[in-house]
């Protein structure tokens, strides 16, 4: 098995490989076509399936719905011009910084 990492990078790769592809053969060019709104509506509901699976305690479907939440977030970063790289540089920006001291020090 790839690890988490491989995973990602595979997918990107194929998400980015898809653009401009036959919309009726491929769900990924699919939602290119749609655009950006109808990406980030996906990855909304996406989102609140993720929740509604924590409600019903539902662990199975926690993982799926958080890997259809990732998979269309991808797409949309990838919609951007974005990446999982952007997203990491942020992570590693913040690395270090606890979550509560950047709160307290966030302008009134
Ligand atoms: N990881 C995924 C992946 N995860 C989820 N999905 C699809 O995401 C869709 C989400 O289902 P929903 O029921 O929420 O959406 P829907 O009802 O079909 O759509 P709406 O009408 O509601 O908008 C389903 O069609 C899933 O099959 C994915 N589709 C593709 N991939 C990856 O993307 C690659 C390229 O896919 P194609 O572009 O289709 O070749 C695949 O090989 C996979 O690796």
């Amino acid at each position: 098995m790839k690890t988490s990492a491989a995973t990602f990078v595979a997918l990107a790769e194929t998400i980015e490989a898809r653009k401009g592809c036959d919309p009726k053969a491929s769900y990924v060019a699919s939602l290119f076509a749609k655009g950006r709104a109808k990406i980030a509506q996906k990855v909304g509901e996406e989102a609140v399936e993720t929740a509604m699976a924590v409600a019903a305690g539902d662990d199975k479907a926690l993982v799926s719905e958080s890997a259809d939440l990732m998979f269309h977030l991808m797409v949309l970063l990838s919609a951007h011009g974005l990446s999982l790289d952007d997203i990491a540089a942020e992570l590693a920006r913040r690395e270090g910084l606890s979550g509560l001291v950047e709160k307290a020090n966030r302008a009134p």
